[in-house]
């Protein structure tokens, strides 16, 4: 291609380009001059930190009362940080010039006075890496671990990677980590970095999560669904727990000889919220962030946020001093599309530019693939990283200076089936308040940054403050299966925020549906199987379907690659032709040596590293499948139709029968779908079928299609009657 740079509508289009006067509003940090509407009370102690109890000045007051903090840039001063000046410390020195070492000693002894604490902080302040270490290092936690949650799989690992280098210790060791499908832990481990997720599961081994001492709820302000079930259960084993026997006789609990304590850390917002929940909890603010970041704002709203990104990219490269770019986009699409475009235009960038390196990062990418991210940059190259809100929080990126925010994020959303719906659906929204400081914070971590902002200081001031809890919004079947394991009820637990009462019922409706309970609401034994697995409800139910029909060798297969973090199939706009070819007509088995596997995945069009995922998966599920006494190695050869009945069993909810029209009707629920483009069975007209998930853009879309024979349908549907 002979484009030369100039001819590019983004290089002639130097006024809209031009930064910061005719297109940015110099916003001053905003963290600190936002109208925070937070009443936060808050004493202040004489080290920079503030805490409860009700008679100290309020959170907005103790801000201002405190200047000349690490990091505190005036108010509307120019921004004048020289970037060369953040060159990295000494590891040691870097976490003692950290703004919550200023407070160490008054923040242990506040732990140990305390069951339970609300620690809230600025991003940055060094909550989440050195709150474990105070307390290991101050035996607070001398008789069980440390446990520190985080809503995302990325943030965990990543911590617990940052606090062992700390802690000069090996990955593993007394520093650990436990994702979905991943753990790196052992007997030493005292600080385990944890996704939310795995620690509720826990509570179904161990009711009282009697192996910690400590459990550090962190992000809690994000408020998962797994989140807000862990400081549900949390609140009733500390009553556990912490209650002596003999209190007046009627102590239900026990004196614990390792009693349990609870902090509760939040970027800002709803810390009142919490410590009310937890009766009188000790609210504790840590002042302070460690580098300033000067944000601005866009003069108009963008109508094209990937645009405007792009411009905006450009002009740091072309403007700003060397120093990495993080820019949020919603989702996956935007993030490959956009990753494109930049691609091209850096190539035609003079060749005594720094080069582009391009850095995608999103929830389904295999574990590894955003290794890149987190390398050094290499010399002469500025890295631009795309990433969806899993950069958001927690982690730190070596190198970022700048961050640009789209102000748009994709959120999961439950589609009522009485609305045409019944699935979790992703939807994109503008992002919260608090997503936008989060955002800016990963510009500040290594020294000063910017962050700009693709929408108007207003739109800012407009934004809510936080997002709605998931618990109101998404699916709960699963959540629901593991608590009727542990003898709980959504429905009477006590909650922070209740669920909707009709994702509730559709909850209830699947799980009787898939044989998970029973017509009162009490689990049954299949129910029980089924949450012995890692797995959503529909894929549990299909493992355990497959004992009867022989072919758990098969189902396994199956289950493990629908539940890789990325698609085995690849897609390729250029390819289209050969794609379809190598997907209609090739067998896509081989028995090859991981040697070649590359090269023949290439070949087919299909993602090695979600096969190599899928591999480790059905390694973990076929060790389930040992300990419940189901053999994993019984297979039905080359017969298809035990395997789709099995997941026929599953997937009951997602039968679909062909329309006069050509649509598709669910068998249960009222949503009218339509088979998905890329699917070998679109044009087929196929009687009736079985996806595995519906995606809604502008119309219903099913994926990961099956047919499946109406006799079948019938006997299940019969099968449900009696149950
Ligand atoms: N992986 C890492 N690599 C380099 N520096 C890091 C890393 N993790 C943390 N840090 C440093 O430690 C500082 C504190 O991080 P920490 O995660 O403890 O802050 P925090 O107060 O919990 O904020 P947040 O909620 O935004 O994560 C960061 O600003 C950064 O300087």
């Amino acid at each position: 291609m002979s484009v030369a740079v100039k001819k590019s509508p983004l290089f002639n289009n130097r006024k809209s380009f031009k930064h910061p006067k005719s297109t940015w509003m110099d916003a001053g940090d905003d963290d600190r001059k936002r109208k925070t509407p937070l009443k936060v009370n808050a004493g202040l102690l004489s080290n920079g930190y503030h805490k409860s109890p009700s008679d100290g000045p309020s959170l907005k007051r103790a801000r201002k009362s405190i200047n000349g903090h690490a990091g505190s840039e005036g108010e509307g001063r120019r921004f004048s940080v020289s970037l060369a000046s953040t060159k990295q410390l000494p590891l040691q020195e870097q976490r003692s010039k950290l703004p919550i070492a200023k407070g160490k000693d008054a923040l242990i002894q506040e732990f140990r006075e305390n069951e339970v604490t609300v620690l809230l902080g600025e991003t940055g302040s060094g909550k989440t890496t050195q709150v474990p270490q105070y307390l290991l290092e101050s035996g607070i936690a001398r008789d069980g671990m440390i446990a520190v949650t985080q809503p995302r799989k990325v943030a965990a690992t990543s911590l617990a990677t940052r606090v062992a280098v700390e802690q000069n210790v090996t990955l593993g060791s007394s520093v650990g980590y436990s994702v979905r499908f991943d753990e790196r832990s052992s007997s030493e481990t005292r600080i385990k970095y944890m996704t939310d997720g795995m620690i509720v599961r826990e509570l179904m081994s161990d009711p009282l999560l009697s192996k910690y001492s400590v459990v550090i709820v962190d992000e809690a302000h994000e408020r998962s669904l797994r989140t807000d079930l862990l400081i549900a259960n949390l609140k009733t084993i500390l009553r556990q727990r912490n209650t002596p026997q003999d209190v007046k006789g009627k102590g239900k609990g026990r004196a614990d000889t390792n009693p349990l304590k609870i902090i509760v850390m939040s970027a800002t917002l709803d810390a009142e919220k919490f410590g009310r929940f937890f009766s009188g909890a000790k609210i504790i603010y840590v002042q302070g962030r460690q580098h300033p970041v000067k944000i601005y704002h866009s003069s108009q709203g963008q109508v094209d946020y990937a645009d405007a990104a792009m411009r905006t990219f450009f002009q740091i490269h072309t403007e700003y001093p060397p120093g990495d770019v993080l820019i949020f986009l919603p989702g996956q699409e935007d993030i490959e599309s956009l990753e494109k475009t930049i691609q091209i235009y850096a190539n035609q960038l003079p060749q005594d530019r720094m080069s582009v390196l391009m850095c995608p990062m999103y929830a389904s990418q295999a574990p590894g693939q955003n290794s890149k991210v987190f390398r050094p940059t290499p010399p002469n190259t500025r890295k631009c990283i795309l990433a969806t809100n899993i950069a958001e929080t927690s982690i730190t990126i070596p190198g970022v200076k700048f961050v640009i925010d789209t102000g748009k994020c994709k959120e999961k959303r439950y589609l009522a089936r009485n609305t045409g719906g019944g699935f979790d659906t992703l939807l994109t929204r503008d992002i919260t308040q608090s997503s936008a400081m989060q955002r800016a914070g990963r510009a500040g971590r290594e020294g000063a940054g910017y962050c700009f902002r693709l929408y108007t200081e207003d739109a800012f001031k407009t934004m809510a403050l936080s997002s709605e809890p998931e618990i109101m919004r998404c699916s709960l079947s699963s959540s629901l299966l593991q608590l009727k394991c542990i003898g709980q009820d959504l429905e009477t637990l006590e909650l922070m925020d209740q669920p909707a009462d009709e994702s509730m019922k559709s909850s209830l409706i699947l799980l009787f549906f898939l044989g998970a309970l029973n017509q009162k609401k009490e689990i049954t034994s299949i129910g029980r199987q089924m949450a012995a697995f890692p797995l959503e409800p529909i894929f549990s139910r299909a493992i355990i379907a497959s004992k009867e029909y022989g072919c758990t060798h098969e189902v396994l297969d199956i289950v493990s690659i629908l539940s890789a973090s990325s698609k085995i199939f690849v897609e390729s706009s250029e390819q289209r032709d050969a794609v379809s070819e190598a997907r209609h007509t090739r067998k896509l088995t081989s028995p090859r040596a991981r040697a070649d596997c590359k090269d023949w995945c290439r070949r087919h069009f299909l993602n090695e590293r979600a096969l190599l995922e899928a591999n480790d998966i059905r390694e973990q599920l076929r060790q389930t499948c040992q300990r419940l006494g189901i053999d994993h190695q019984t297979s039905c050869g080359d017969k298809e139709d035990p395997v789709i009945h099995s997941l026929g069993h599953g997937l009951a909810m997602n039968l679909a029968l062909l329309q006069p029209d050509g649509s598709y009707k669910q068998t249960i629920g009222q949503a009218i779908v339509k088979i998905h483009p890329s699917s070998t069975l679109c044009d087929k007209k196929t009687p009736a079928i079985i996806y595995d998930e519906l995606v809604y853009t502008n119309q219903i879309y099913a994926r990961g299609v099956s047919r499946i024979s109406k006799s079948f349908i019938m006997t299940l549907g019969m099968l449900k009657q009696e149950s």
